[in-house]
């Protein structure tokens, strides 16, 4: 089994409707893998798989070589970190503290002790805002660090979920549509970041530009099974993708 993430002949089942199907994608350590396909074609639903949020109705998943059953709250002890496609950020707290509960894992008494100033917290919390500016600085929004997310434009305010994500210091970075909202130029901005990133990267898009630019791999859904799986230069010149995307019948 090699390391990273391996997702193997996962189905997920609706009821009658069947949302995906022996659907395998392999997400090697640094890696950048995308998942694209028209709408519909199961890529949250394979996204809510391996963040816990769906449970497989037929095969598995491993992590670093272990069988891994995912759960929402233990993603970031596994060294797994997400965004969705909202933003999730707390209106009435700043940008640090926002990025601060995402770094909550790594300080022994946890955030609530520190924002509730219980005892022998204040080593953490100097901690966590320490980790929150560093991150917030490498995505260039240190300046943000105390202002509420609401004043702030909507690309900065999806770079402090992506702060929040990335202050755990994730082998592995899910991303559902980060390009969602985004004006081109904030696009390429995006782009590049992801591209800097050491950790792997499985991303779900639409912003076709996006994906193409920054993915070692590509796999592509459509109705919920795995049409083709290859570099960027392979998934263009695929005709199965072209169709399905046209909605053409093969
Ligand atoms: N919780 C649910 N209950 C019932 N059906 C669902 C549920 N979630 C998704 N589906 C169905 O499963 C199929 C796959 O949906 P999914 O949202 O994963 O596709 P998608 O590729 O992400 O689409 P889009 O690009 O429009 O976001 C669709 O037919 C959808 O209606």
């Amino acid at each position: 089994m090699n390391n990273g993430l391996s997702v193997q002949g996962v189905g997920v089942r609706f009821g009658g409707l069947v949302a995906l199907e022996g659907v395998s994608v392999e997400v090697p350590p640094g890696s950048v893998v995308g998942v694209i396909g028209p709408n519909g074609a199961g890529k949250t639903t394979l996204f809510n798989v391996v963040c816990g949020f769906v449970r497989p109705t037929a095969g598995s998943l491993h992590w670093d070589g272990e069988p891994f059953r995912p759960r929402p709250d233990r993603l970031a002890a596994a060294g797994i970190a997400r965004t969705l496609q909202g933003l999730g950020l707390f209106a009435g707290l700043t940008v640090a503290e926002n990025v601060m509960i995402g770094a909550h894992r790594r300080s022994r008494s946890g955030f609530a002790a520190a924002l509730f100033g219980l005892p022998r917290s204040d080593r953490d919390e100097r901690e966590l805002r320490g980790l929150a500016a560093e991150t917030l600085d490498a995505l260039g929004i240190g300046a943000a660090a105390d202002s509420h997310p609401g004043v702030l434009p909507y690309a900065v305010q999806k770079k402090v979920a992506l702060a929040r994500a990335l202050v755990t210091r994730p082998r592995l970075l899910l991303l559902d549509e980060p390009a969602g909202g985004l004006g081109s130029e904030e696009v390429d901005e995006l782009a590049e970041l992801i591209r800097s990133l050491s950790c792997a990267v499985l991303l779900v898009e639409h912003h076709m530009d996006l994906v193409m630019s920054v993915c070692d791999r590509i796999v592509v859904l459509d109705f919920g099974k795995r049409i083709a799986d290859g570099t960027p230069a392979e998934i263009q010149a695929d005709e199965r993708v072209t169709e399905a995307y046209l909605g053409v019948a093969s």
